[in-house]
């Protein structure tokens, strides 16, 4: 038996169609232990995300967090599912779904994928190869760019190309965490917020961490998001002391990147910070990361330590300047492929010239 996977049969000489796969983390299937094991299983086991030993790591996983994580994880999932599903799978589908209807009249079609999890990468890649798509731009959905998220997430998508007989051209996004159209969708969001609740006394930007030994080892995770965080807050007109930059999300025991978020809100909720705005930019979409841990447990960090008011700005989502920023981020990245295209046009009005002579 051939170890290609069969070719779905699209005509190769209709016109070169131009595919985007957006990728994001992934999501368990249910808010339970049942469902969050197998999900974090697949997750915990890429050698991008645990450094550790493979033997090492064997044993802690299998024998402590497989035990206990799930049930933990399921509680804080149970918190934040919605009747659609999980958060980040109804976020990152409408995600795919705004930029494909503003990408349409364009001959390029979208379809989004799951790093761990349902729908997987695998499955992306064929959905768009059966929709004849030649050439191929992964995105995936991470701003900054770090080896355990867009990485791993590329690494996804080229062993699935791996196993494809006929495969099409590709070209990746490795990162958008600097893109103009990408800070200006976040300060609009910001905005919206402040015309909305008036402006807070400080602005907390919280990103998911890394732990410090990638950063060590050459990872620019840590770097983007202070770019970010600068190039937002100059979009904002604010001054370095109206922001605060910080890590959240810590796994293990291990030194992660700091300074870790809880810290800087129960710092800010002993200064008595009276209006708290708390934006999460690393995060393209609504998620556990951002619903639970930043909008519920870092309020109550904050307000406990003494803090005012806690007002939790929502991710980029499906917000209009964030799909438009998309679609920037994708034409540029399409513009190149779109000379051969043209000449398909030309091929085609050609084509059709001799068919009227006829
Ligand atoms: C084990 C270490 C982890 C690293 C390294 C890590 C990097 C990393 N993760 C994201 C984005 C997300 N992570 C999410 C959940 C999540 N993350 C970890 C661990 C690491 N992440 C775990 C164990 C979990 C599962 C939930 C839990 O049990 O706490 C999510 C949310 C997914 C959802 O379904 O909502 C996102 C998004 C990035 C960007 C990143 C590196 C920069
Ligand atoms: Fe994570
Ligand atoms: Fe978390």
């Amino acid at each position: 038996m051939s170890a290609f996977l069969p070719e779905p049969s699209f005509r190769h000489d209709s016109p070169a169609r131009l595919g985007v796969l957006l990728i994001n983390l992934g999501t368990p299937a249910a808010p339970t232990a049942r469902a969050l094991r197998p999900y974090l299983k697949q997750f915990l086991s890429d050698r991008r995300v645990v450094e550790l030993p493979r033997w090492l790591w064997a044993l802690i996983l299998n024998g402590v967090i497989l035990n206990v994580r799930p049930r933990k994880s399921a509680e804080k999932y149970a918190s934040i599912w919605t009747p659609q599903g999980s958060p980040l799978l109804v976020n990152t589908c409408s995600q795919a779904e705004g930029l494909a209807s503003r990408l349409a009249g364009e001959h390029v079609v979208v379809e989004f994928a799951m790093r761990y999890g349902q729908p997987s990468v695998e499955q992306g890649v064929q959905k768009l190869r059966a929709q004849g798509v030649e050439r191929l731009l992964l995105l995936p959905l991470y701003p900054q760019y770090a080896a355990s998220s867009s990485g791993s997430a590329l690494d996804a998508a080229f062993a699935a190309l791996m196993k494809l007989r006929n495969m099409p051209e590709v070209r990746t996004v490795r990162h958008y965490h600097d893109h103009p159209a990408y800070i200006a969708a976040l300060a609009a969001q910001v905005e919206a917020h402040w015309r909305q609740h008036g402006r807070g006394e400080k602005l907390l930007m919280s990103f998911h961490g890394v732990p410090r030994y990638t950063l060590d080892k050459g990872d620019p995770y840590p770097c983007e998001c202070h770019k970010t965080g600068r190039l937002l807050a100059e979009a904002l007109g604010l001054a370095a002391s109206d922001y605060v930059v910080c890590f959240q999300s810590r796994f293990g025991r291990t030194e992660w990147v700091k300074p870790y978020t809880s810290d800087v809100l129960r710092e800010l909720g002993r200064q008595k910070v009276g209006k708290l705005d708390v934006i999460c930019p690393g995060f393209a979409a609504d998620c556990l990361e951002t619903l639970e841990e930043i909008a519920m447990e870092g309020k109550e960090t904050f307000l406990t330590a003494g803090g005012g008011e806690y007002r939790y700005i929502p991710c980029l989502n499906d917000s209009a300047p964030w799909l438009e920023a998309l679609a920037s981020i994708c034409r540029e990245q399409l513009a190149g492929w779109r000379p051969a295209n043209a000449d398909l046009s030309a091929r085609k009005a050609r084509a059709q010239a001799m068919g009227a002579k006829a």
